[in-house]
């Protein structure tokens, strides 16, 4: 196993590119989908069955295991990877964007964010340095630079303060992570929908140094064609030797969209989430399962697909435990949803690596149908 962490393209297709992430934890094969484990868990997964959908990496959450059962408790139980029992890489955020979204009475100054947990309204404070702590206490292997995500929409103005503090951070999140072989700092650009604010920020962040890089301020509202208009130029902008993150998309159009758009690594809570709420990802549509109309349909979800719930249950079972809100319903269309977004992902490593990407892209649209099916 590598002992440093390396990013090798081995082919591109227009802005696409295919390649692989190696890590001491392991190979990372990009453009890479990473499934979400909020609290230390993929919620109705098992970590073997996470594996078995094809998920190279996961996420980890630093916000909510800061709060419970503390990053501290973690560590002294051997780390994420031992506690949560998966054993390949980690990518952990920073924490901001949760602070933002989910605690209470929320403080923001130059030195950082101080908060009440929305657990036992306990007060916390997260900076650069605390969250480089958190992340390096709980063993992730790709830990993020401490940012603010600027919300949308914002003015220029807002939205250069918000960049540019987000800037002051990142420098002071790799002044505090320090030199880790084979653990790995990415910095996120922010921005918002500016272009020259999202210049300034890259050219930031290039200076700094970091492994890899994300595009943060994004699927915060702004809609899919705004989103695809800032990846006609963000991507570029970025360093072309190093992994590109786009956080928190997406759907499977905004996956494919941004994958064109030369963006290698994202996550997404929607097919977990989704998968708990009776939708399911096929490649003709979403299917809402707990529509009536599937209650006597004998056919499987997607007869192509080869995962568990598409071998071994009718869409009139899928639709039962859903509706009779049975444990199993989360863990089928959990599994399935997954095992959708994976293979979506080996489809578009294999048709970048054989120089077939518009091919697949119109196949993809083509194929789909608008609204349930
Ligand atoms: C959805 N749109 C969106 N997400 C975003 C995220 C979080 C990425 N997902 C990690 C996360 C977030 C939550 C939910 C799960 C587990 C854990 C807590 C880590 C995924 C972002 N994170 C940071 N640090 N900065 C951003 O600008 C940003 C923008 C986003 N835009």
């Amino acid at each position: 196993m590598t002992k440093k962490f390396n990013f090798d393209v081995t082919a591109t297709d227009g802005r696409a590119r295919t390649g692989v992430i190696s890590t001491p934890r392991g190979e990372i094969r990009t453009p890479a989908f990473m499934p979400v484990g909020t609290a230390a868990t993929v919620k109705a997964m098992l970590p073997e069955s996470v594996r078995a959908t094809g998920a190279d990496i996961l996420l980890g959450n630093t916000y909510h295991l800061m709060l419970r059962p503390t990053a501290e408790r973690i560590a002294r139980l051997g780390g994420l990877h031992r506690f949560m029992n998966w054993d390949r890489p980690i990518l952990t955020d920073s924490g901001g964007f949760q602070v933002m979204s989910l605690a209470g009475l929320r403080k923001l100054t130059e030195e950082g964010v101080t908060f009440k947990s929305h657990i036992d309204g306990s007060r916390h404070a997260l900076t650069p340095e605390r969250s480089m702590e958190i992340q390096a206490l709980l063993g992730s292997d790709i830990v993020m630079a401490f940012d603010e995500c600027t919300p949308f929409p914002s003015d220029e103005a807002t939205a250069r303060r918000s960049m540019e503090l987000s800037m002051r951070w990142a420098r002071r999140s790799r002044e505090a992570f320090g030199d880790r072989p084979g653990h790995a700092l990415f910095g996120i650009q922010q921005g918002s929908v500016y272009r020259d604010q999202r210049q300034e920020s890259a050219d930031k962040l290039r200076e700094i140094g970091f492994d890899g890089y994300a595009i943060g301020g994004l699927a915060v509202g702004e809609g899919q064609a705004t989103m695809f208009e800032v990846l006609e130029y963000a991507p570029a902008m970025l360093p072309e030797d190093r992994p590109r993150y786009l956080m928190g998309v997406g759907k499977p159009d905004d996956i494919v969209g941004a994958v064109e758009r030369g963006i290698d690594m994202m996550d997404c809570v929607l097919p977990s989430r989704s998968g708990r709420t009776g939708q399911a990802f096929t490649r003709f549509g979403v299917v809402n399962i707990r529509n009536a109309r599937h209650q006597d349909d004998p056919r499987p979800l997607d007869e192509h697909c080869t995962c568990p719930a598409c071998r071994n249950y009718s869409r009139a079972y899928l639709h039962h435990v859903n509706r009779a809100q049975e444990i199993i319903a989360s863990m089928l269309l959990t599994w399935h949803n997954l095992h959708y977004f994976q293979e979506l992902m080996q489809g578009l490593r294999d048709a970048i690596a054989e120089g077939r990407l518009a091919a697949f892209v119109s196949d993809f649209h083509a194929r789909r149908a608008e609204g349930d099916i």
